[in-house]
Parts: structure tokens; C-alpha cells; sequence
């Protein structure tokens, strides 16, 4: 099986090509690869196949040749993934699989269209954040208040007052299943200055990642609604480097690195 790997803003991919859909990638396999021991070690797996194949995204083929079916590391399926979509724009670009440097991509949270920029960033047309109330997430004994936004994925972003970098996120944060029955994403983080915040980030069925774009997106909305805004440029500091946030009317965009960095055959199985 081919594969190539791949990041945006250190947020890690394994990216398997399947033009010709003919492979099984089970939960089990993707937990594999995605182990950082004894497999590849990535926070997903970014599968490349057919929009037209796949009845949940048919609908979309029309305008996207090119489905991205994304998993995350423990082997769970995810409606979204902004890094996910940066970096397989960047395969799509490299491997000659689309014309020009703006084009759409599907995923299960609908239709992406992304554009490559001149200076190499990918942005990607993130759609319009819902905004969905408050809850809280507990995180070693603290409870954090924070903001429900859907990005097509569930988020619960939280500023916090301690400095994000000294919080504990190796485990679980707490949340309200009730709330969140599928699990979320939460983010933390601290406003820095004008526009500007850092963030880390727990990711439902990956743990701890060093971005995420669907998560970037949902931060922003989270800072500027905490100072009564709804659109802006937002800097969003991650671990893994720097993410810009444009939030507008009606959309949002995402941009920021995306970068293949191998390829080679791997030989697990399940
Ligand atoms: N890292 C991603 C988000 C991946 C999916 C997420 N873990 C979920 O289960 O919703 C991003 O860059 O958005």
C-alpha cells in the first residue's frame, strides 16, 4: 500500500492514495499506522478516493472530484478536518490530480474549496461557524467555561486565565455528554494581545495534536465573541506553528503551511 506523510502546522497525516477505491482501511488498520511505536504515527489518516464512489458525498461530485475521507487516530471517523483538507490540497497540487490553484474538495461536512496561495500557504474556505451556546470542559480539578461552535465537527473552545502551555492535556478533558454525544474538540486558550490568541488543543479519538484547523477556526469565533465580535483576522498560535482565521459575514477561511514531507510502501496489515 502507497502512502505519503504529511502536516499542516505540525497536525500529522498519513495520506493513502486510492484512486481505484479498492482498499478495506478499518478502524484497526488506521489505529496502526497512526501508532507512533510500531506504526508510520500520525494524528489521522487522510484516505484520497472518489467523490462519485461514495453514496455520503455523491452528491458533491458535480464540483469535487476528490473525496477526503478522513479518520482520526484511534480509527474514529470525523466530519472535518481544516489541517486535514490544507494538507491534502497540497497532495492534490503535487500529484497533478487538479487543474489550477483553486479548486473543491469533499468531505462529510460538505464541500471545501481551497486555494493555493503564492507564498506555498494553503487556505481553505471553512464555511460559516454555528455558534451553538456555552458549556464547560474540566481539565485537572478546573472547570473552564467555554463556547459551543460546530465547524461541521463539535468544538468547545474555552479561554482560560492560567497559561495554556502549563495546563495538563494528557488525558481526557471532562465535557457534558449530554451536550456532546458524539464527543468534541476542546481547545484552551489564552487572548495574547490584539487579534491574536494561543491555543492547544484536545481532539476527540487523537489526544493531544499540535493544531487543528477546524479547532483554530472555532477559537477565534470564541475570542471574538468574547469581545462582542463576529468577523476579524485572527493570528492563532498552536504548538506546531501559525494559523491565520479570517471570519466574515457569511464564511471563514483557514490558512497557513501544508507540507509532504515522505512516501514510501507500507507493509502493515491488519
Ligand atoms: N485536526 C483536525 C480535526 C480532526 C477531527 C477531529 N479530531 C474530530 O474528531 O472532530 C483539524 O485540523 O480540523
Amino acid at each position: 500500500m502507497r502512502f505519503l506523510k504529511g502536516h499542516g502546522t505540525e497536525n500529522d497525516f498519513v495520506i493513502l492514495p486510492d484512486l481505484d477505491d479498492g482498499l478495506d482501511v478499518s478502524a484497526a488498520l488506521v489505529a496502526k499506522i497512526c501508532d507512533r511505536r510500531a506504526g508510520i504515527g500520525a494524528d489521522g489518516v487522510l484516505r484520497v478516493a472518489r467523490t462519485k464512489q461514495h453514496a455520503e458525498v455523491a452528491q458533491h461530485a458535480e464540483v469535487a472530484e476528490w473525496f477526503m475521507d478522513y479518520r482520526n487516530a484511534d480509527g474514529s471517523v470525523a466530519e472535518m478536518c481544516g489541517n486535514g483538507v490544507r494538507v491534502f490540497a497540497r497532495y492534490l497540487l503535487d500529484a497533478g490530480l487538479v487543474e489550477g490553484t483553486e479548486f473543491v474538495l469533499a468531505t462529510r461536512g460538505g464541500p471545501r474549496r481551497v486555494r493555493s496561495e503564492p507564498n506555498g500557504d494553503i487556505t481553505v474556505d471553512m464555511g460559516r461557524p454555528s455558534v451553538l451556546g456555552e458549556s464547560t470542559a474540566s481539565v485537572s480539578g478546573h472547570e473552564y467555561p467555554g463556547l459551543r461552535v460546530d465547524m461541521g465537527n463539535p468544538h468547545l473552545a474555552c479561554a482560560i486565565g492560567d497559561p495554556v502551555v502549563q495546563v495538563d492535556l494528557s488525558h481526557q478533558p471532562g465535557f457534558d455528554t449530554g451536550v456532546f454525544p458524539a464527543g468534541v474538540n476542546i481547545e484552551l486558550f489564552n487572548p495574547v494581545g490584539v487579534s491574536r490568541v494561543v491555543m492547544r488543543v484536545y481532539e476527540r479519538g487523537s489526544g493531544e495534536t499540535r493544531s487543528c484547523g477546524t479547532g483554530a477556526v472555532a477559537t477565534a469565533v470564541a475570542a471574538a465573541h468574547l469581545s462582542g465580535d463576529t468577523t476579524g483576522t485572527w493570528t492563532v498560535e498552536v504548538t506546531g506553528g501559525t494559523l491565520t482565521v479570517i471570519l466574515d459575514e457569511d464564511t471563514s477561511y483557514l490558512s497557513g503551511p501544508a507540507v509532504i514531507l515522505a512516501s514510501g510502501e507500507l507493509m502493515l496489515a491488519e
